[in-house]
């Protein structure tokens, strides 16, 4: 492997592979960052010459034609247009990731959960590490999502990915992972999430051990943040704390791998040079961090339990208004502090379906056991659920003192869909056979002599 033309201004080749990337602030901004002065056009898009020999090439998030609002592209100015790196795709094993629609097996319906998959000892990369638990709606149709663990037990050397059926949001559970995108470089932690948008290309090296993590590939409209109504113009997550990379390229010229995900299948195809080679860039459709940490819970300040919905850290509108695709929910850290309240989530049944991951602690829902750290659970379409017995007993019998959880975060990919359970998670070892029954361990406690 060769590296050339490396230059002290290229943040790619800054202070060697541990020192902290450098982002910009905001949310679906017009960014605008270069690597080499003047490597920017000023003022144009596609100069008739572009500065340093580079290629200007547009990537669009949305048609040409969407309103402002959801108008999403950016311009790259690189050192090879994609199309140069174009070799001819085969066929490459998917393992066991799985694209809507997905049949595979048929499970009656009840609330299902796993305790936390372990991480092999096999070499594995972030790609080939992804296992689909669940599927929903049609990739081929743009909408819908899927819900994937990962397990990554090697960095990406010289291979690259990208993904042509969705946009990917990644949420750690467990190791940092260093994201290299054409954009520039993006390190996550758990209690961190990063987005990486549909058509971009990157790469992944582990920062310290083998990474576990959740995984929400998006077919549908890209996230972005919900409407705050009332709430006004702060708190959920602001704008500022979403952070986007400044661009930082590689020129190299090596035998390296692109693999794309393109209906549901894995093709790759051997290229000669690193396709991070975007010497500068501008636009609004770019990858972004943001941690979990700095989201400001909005909630009820006197009595009763508001709908999770008030977590919505990010929402993929589907075209029915208030009917998300996805909405991405995070349950952290926060005072409860309603009186006469039954403070835990309600029994309820949801036409939203329900895929649940717990980062770190404990679930207030869940305190009798079960829902561990790298665990996840299925609450689907209209299937009845709620607080364990456990969780039931205590917050019955709770004294209501202001309460603080902490040490504590769970979260929800939420969709419109009814999400399929692949073969693969139905059967794994790590199923909870029994966790349907939870609910037969609630008592009856109706007694009509004592109102
Ligand atoms: O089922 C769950 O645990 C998630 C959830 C939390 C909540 O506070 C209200 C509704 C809901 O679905
Ligand atoms: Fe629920």
């Amino acid at each position: 492997m060769t590296m050339t033309e490396t230059s002290a201004s290229n943040p790619a080749d800054a202070g060697g592979p541990e020192a902290a990337p450098a982002y910009q602030s905001g949310f679906g901004n017009g960014f605008e960052s270069e690597a080499l002065p003047g490597a920017l056009p000023i003022g144009r898009n596609s100069p008739q010459k572009c500065a340093y020999g580079l290629y200007a090439e547009q990537l669009s998030g949305s048609p040409f034609t969407a309103p402002r609002a959801t108008n999403e592209r950016s311009w790259l100015y690189r050192i090879r247009p994609t199309v140069a790196n174009w070799g001819r795709f085969a066929r490459a094993d998917a393992g066991l990731w799985r694209t809507a629609p997905c049949i595979e097996v048929e499970i009656p319906p009840a609330p299902m959960r796993w305790d936390p998959l372990p991480i092999p000892s096999e070499s594995l990369s972030l790609i080939e590490g992804i296992r689909t638990v669940t599927t929903a709606g049609d990739a081929g149709t743009q909408s819908g999502m899927a819900a994937h663990v990962y397990l990554a037990t090697r960095s990406m050397e010289d291979e690259y990915f990208y993904n042509a059926d969705g946009e990917m949001l990644f949420v750690p559970q467990q190791g940092g992972l260093r994201l290299r995108t054409e954009f520039g470089v993006i390190d996550i932690d758990p209690g961190e999430i990063a987005v990486i948008p549909r058509g971009v290309k990157f790469s992944a090296v582990l920062r310290g051990g083998p990474a576990r993590g959740y995984l929400c590939e998006n077919y549908g409209g890209a996230l972005t943040l919900p409407e705050r109504g009332p709430i006004g113009a702060n708190c959920l997550a602001n704008p500022r704390d979403f952070l986007t990379p400044i661009a930082a390229y590689e020129d190299r010229d090596i035998a390296a791998k692109l693999t794309a995900k393109w209906g549901g299948v894995l093709w790759v195809t051997e290229i000669e040079h690193s396709p991070l080679d975007v010497v500068a860039w501008h636009g609004n459709y770019a990858p972004y961090k943001y941690d979990l940490r700095r989201f400001s819970p909005v909630g009820p300040l006197l009595f009763d339990h508001a709908d999770p919905s008030i977590f919505t850290v990010l929402t993929s509108p589907s075209e029915t208004p208030g009917t998300a695709n996805i909405d991405f929910v995070i349950f952290p850290e926060r005072w409860m502090v309603a009186e006469n309240t039954f403070r835990p989530p309600w029994y309820h049944m949801n036409v939203m379906s329900e895929f649940m991951g717990l980062i770190q602690g404990v679930y207030d829902a869940k305190t009798g056991g079960g829902f561990v750290p790298g665990g996840f659970s299925l609450h689907n379409t209209m299937l009845p659920h709620g607080p364990d017995a456990d969780a039931f007993e205590g917050a019955s019998n709770a004294v209501l003192k202001p309460h603080k959880l902490e040490g504590t975060l769970a979260f929800m990919f939420e969709t419109r869909f009814a999400q399929r359970v692949t073969a693969y998670a139905a059967g794994v070892e790590q199923v909870q056979r029994d966790y349907g029954a939870y609910g037969a361990r609630l008592r009856k406690h109706f007694d009509p002599e004592r109102p």
